[in-house]
């Protein structure tokens, strides 16, 4: 299936069309503006993490992608087909793991995905039995498969909701919160389930407050706030955007951040160097200072910012977040103020 969409691109061509994307995406629930003006893009291929504080938006983003809540204003395009009009066609290819599947409390576990698996449309009746069974065995729960859902710990329940998504090949899985109420092996477990979609080319979007998890298995970040998107793009070059600082070693610091203030450079002193912040300068204009300045420089190293770091300084108050200290390195054991 081919031809002009909302955004003006061509459906059908999975490389060129995000698996998902919004545009102005907005909703109000009795006066609390839960999203606001959210373009969202998801490339085919991704795996998206959906980051941001409580209450920053993310579940209800999510259930608006598959529309499950509809938007106040704002359009979601789902594999090319915008919603709602197209929900028939592009939602049987999209696994979704959200809060409240809708399990019969008193139906096993496999009886529960066999009356979901009835209800996939790309599912014929001959291969639901083996595609139940493959789910289960996938998510760990085979063991479980035949006591009821409702005797069920938090992570079993979440496990075959788990299943549910993958019941059948998908374009996109989305997955909220995937690894709520699992233990550290259930989450290994995810995130091994994850990176197979990934390796099978299965875009998937997967909303967490595991910061470390983020940073370790996806390849595309989102970080709302309040509402709204505050940056989305590769994790990668979100991480060296974010790394815009230089540590300089120096033993002569107070000499160091005096000459850099005499040429508008914020810096601040360390115990063993300065810190100065590169979003108005570069490292080159900071060297070329201190030397011209008579400041001995011993070491000069950009700053990594860890996915921790980025968020902060994306969602937290602008002056708490200047006062992040990376503790963790060697160059800076502890700030002198
Ligand atoms: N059904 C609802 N009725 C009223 N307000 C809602 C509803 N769902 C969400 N909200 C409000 O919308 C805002 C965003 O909530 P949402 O659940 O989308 O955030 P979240 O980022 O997923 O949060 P968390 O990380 O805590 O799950 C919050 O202020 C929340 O109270």
């Amino acid at each position: 299936m081919s031809g002009s969409t909302e955004f003006g691109t061509v459906a059908g061509s999975p490389a060129a069309v995000p698996a998902a994307r919004t545009r102005g995406l907005r909703k109000v629930y009795r006066g609390t503006v839960a999203v606001d003006n959210v373009d969202l893009e998801v490339p085919t291929g991704a795996v998206l993490g959906m980051l941001g504080p409580n209450g920053s938006g993310k579940t209800t983003t999510i259930r608006m992608l598959l529309g499950l809540v509809t938007p106040t204003a704002g359009e979601v395009e789902l594999l090319g087909r915008k919603l709602p009009e197209g929900a028939a066609e592009s939602l049987p290819e999209v696994g979704a793991l959200v809060e409240g599947p809708g399990f019969h409390p008193f139906l096993s576990g496999r009886e529960n995905l066999l009356r979901a698996a009835a209800a996939e449309p790309h599912l014929s009746t001959s291969r639901i039995p083996a595609a139940v069974g493959a789910a289960l065995e996938r998510v760990g729960l085979a063991h479980a498969a035949n006591r009821r859902f409702r005797g069920y710990s938090l992570g079993m329940k979440q496990r075959l909701g788990l299943a549910g998504a993958l019941l059948v090949p998908r374009r996109l899985v989305v997955l909220d919160e995937p690894t709520n109420g699992l233990d550290p092996a259930g989450t290994r477990e995810i995130r091994t389930i994850m990176a197979d979609l990934h390796a099978a080319g299965t875009t998937v979007v997967v909303s967490s407050h595991l910061l470390a998890e983020v940073e370790a298995t996806c390849t595309h970040v989102a970080v709302l706030n309040q509402g709204t998107v505050v940056a989305q793009g590769e994790l990668a070059d979100l991480l060296d955007a974010g790394s815009a600082t230089l540590l300089v070693s120096t033993p002569e610091v107070e000499a160091a951040v005096d000459a850099l203030r005499d040429h508008r450079i914020p810096a601040r002193s360390l115990a063993e160097g300065i810190r100065v912040d590169l979003t108005a300068t570069t490292a080159p204009e900071v060297v070329e200072t201190l030397v011209k300045a008579g400041v001995p420089v011993h070491e000069v190293r950009r700053q990594r910012t860890g996915l921790e770091d980025l968020f902060a300084r994306l969602t937290e108050d602008p002056v708490d977040a200047a006062e992040l200290d990376p503790t963790s390195d060697p160059l800076v054991p502890q700030e002198t103020r």
